[in-house]
């Protein structure tokens, strides 16, 4: 019997450390490595001691080897405490999608292929291999917003999404697991076989989803980044904020010339597909609250050859619970073996 578990790749723990005020990622090993590696860029962005970071990379250090068995206790927990304010929404029905959505994602898995009406009229081209369509019900958007907000004002426990964004959802945790699967498998999947082959877009096999929230005395605006994903998938959730558009660079692996900044502007309910390997950041938003969907979509098999994070053959650490980093190793099963 072989079984597979699900891993992160060591370098969570001592790369890409987001140093905001300084607009930095920075690797973490220890004190000395990291006082000779970065006071020169950080003393020239404005730091004057860059010694007294130290205890808060100790302290994203502690979050980040406790992140999967906590995120697993906070899920069992909401489960048990959390009343949900829409409780059909957590499970995916088609009539939360937009109807242009269903056909386009079933005119990709009936293999029209690119010519396809139906995939002309509802995927927009942005170039640099991004793509945007409709997704969701507005109706649907509405509801969902609300569910958010209604456990945002709860005292339940709340995890900061991933390790640059300081507010918003894991979905996972607020029990949106099957949900994002459903949505993954049985629609995004036929799409990104179709338009990223070459990142496993026909084989991805887990995700790691959540809301990005900003709102003016929180985040306002992300960092140019790339994901930890292998696709990515962005759907605005609401509409009632001012700016706050996206930009996009080079993939991380080319060179990325200011100049050439790609921009797009969010719509309410629709979604856009983007390599995770691609840079792109967030411009502040001026008023209102921001909610997007965020789904950093996985594939194994691209990722066990190469970690995303640091480029290297990941070098894999199983985790107990959850999907981890989407990694995998195939074991032998001693005892079901006997
Ligand atoms: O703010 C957005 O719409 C983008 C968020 C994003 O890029 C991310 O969370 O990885
Ligand atoms: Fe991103």
């Amino acid at each position: 019997m072989f079984r597979t578990q699900y891993c992160v790749c060591r370098c969570f723990f001592t790369h890409n450390y987001f140093i905001k005020e300084f607009d930095l990622h920075v690797n973490f090993n220890d004190r000395t490595q990291f006082v000779k590696e970065y006071s020169e860029v950080l003393t020239s962005r404005g730091c004057s001691n860059p010694e007294q970071l130290i205890p808060q990379l100790e302290q994203e250090y502690k979050r980040r080897r406790n992140l999967h068995d906590e995120s697993w206790e906070r899920r069992q927990l909401l489960a048990r405490e959390y009343k949900p304010l829409h409780p059909h929404l957590y499970t995916l029905q088609a009539s939360f999608l937009d109807p242009k959505f269903v056909e386009l994602t079933q005119v990709v898995a009936k293999e029209l292929g690119q010519t396809g009406e139906g995939l002309t009229k509802h995927l927009k081209d942005h170039h640099q291999r991004i793509y945007s369509f409709p997704v969701f019900t507005t109706q649907f958007c509405h509801a969902l917003v609300e569910e958010l907000a209604n456990y945002e004002q709860s005292p339940l426990p709340k995890a900061r999404p991933n390790t640059m964004n300081a507010y918003g959802i894991k979905l996972d945790e607020l029990g949106f697991d099957e949900f994002v699967t459903r949505l993954r498998s049985d629609y995004l999947t036929p799409l990104t076989r179709l338009l990223y082959p070459d990142w496993g877009g026909g084989q991805l096999d887990s995700h790691k989803a959540f809301i990005v929230t900003y709102r003016e005395g929180q985040d306002v605006d992300l960092a140019y980044h790339y994901d930890n994903a292998e696709v990515t998938l962005n759907v605005a959730l609401n509409g009632d904020y001012q700016d706050g558009e996206l930009y996009f660079g080079a993939m991380r692996t080319e060179e990325d010339p200011k100049t050439r900044r790609l921009g797009y502007t969010h719509h309410l309910a629709r979604g856009l597909l983007h390599r995770g390997q691609q840079r792109h950041g967030a411009l502040p938003i001026t008023e209102g609250v921001r909610y997007n969907l965020i789904i950093w979509l996985r594939s194994s098999s691209i990722r066990n050859r190469q970690c995303p994070m640091c480029c290297l053959e990941p070098e894999l650490e199983a985790v107990r619970q959850g999907c981890g980093d989407g990694f995998t190793i195939t074991n032998t099963d001693v005892c079901s073996a006997l």
